[in-house]
């Protein structure tokens, strides 16, 4: 399981899957009127982080997106980034993408031995989903001022993409651990 320490190896895994996330925003948004808050395929990232890093790398690479997009950098769908996101509907999507990854990748390391295609789904589901737009829903009613009712109703349109987005990572997170797996590999020592 994940140690405290972070490790060089560990650094470039946080980096890659930081990398691969904003690579992610390549896919074309679609927008959602309503909402102001876009389908997009990133929000695959928590989930792929969470899911083969585990917990705290996860979730570190999370935040590395979010300091980034902070910063100004246009890796966020439609090339957007910069301060004023955090101002905007997708904010608690965006800083939810944290808390998401993390609890994919810990409940990911505690059902690690038995790790099957239907229990990487559900764990992805969970921190992904749940988790994610119980942070992002609120955050996004705080920002756009909508009924609460009509907001959850609208954020449903998010629904089937995001579990298929759960099933990808999870077909994935089961072949990463057959042939490369990064959560219970034991820390290479270094120097
Ligand atoms: O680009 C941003 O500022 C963040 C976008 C967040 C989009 C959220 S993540 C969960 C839900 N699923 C989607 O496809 N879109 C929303």
């Amino acid at each position: 399981m994940s140690e405290a320490r972070t490790s060089t190896r560990d650094v470039v895994f946080i980096a890659l899957f930081a990398a691969l996330t904003a690579a992610l925003a390549l896919f074309p948004p679609l927008q959602v009127p309503l909402l102001g808050v876009p389908v997009t395929a990133q929000s695959m990232g928590p989930m792929l982080a969470g899911a083969i890093l585990g917990a705290r790398r996860g979730a570190l690479s999370m935040l590395l997106v979010v300091a980034l997009v902070a910063i100004g950098l246009p890796i966020l769908s439609g090339g957007r980034g910069g301060l004023g996101v955090f101002f905007g509907p997708t904010v608690g999507f965006l800083v939810g993408w944290l808390p998401a990854a993390y609890v994919t990748g810990l409940l990911h390391e505690k059902g690690w031995r038995s790790l099957s295609l239907v229990s990487s789904f559900a764990y992805c589901a969970i921190g992904g989903i749940l988790v994610l737009y119980a942070v992002g829903i609120p955050l996004m009613i705080l920002n756009t001022g909508l009924a609460p009712a009509k907001a959850f109703a609208a954020t449903g349109v998010f629904v089937p993409g995001d579990l298929i987005k759960a099933a990808i990572t999870a077909v994935v997170a089961v072949a990463v651990k057959r042939s490369y797996p990064l959560i219970d590999r034991p820390r290479a020592r270094i120097g």
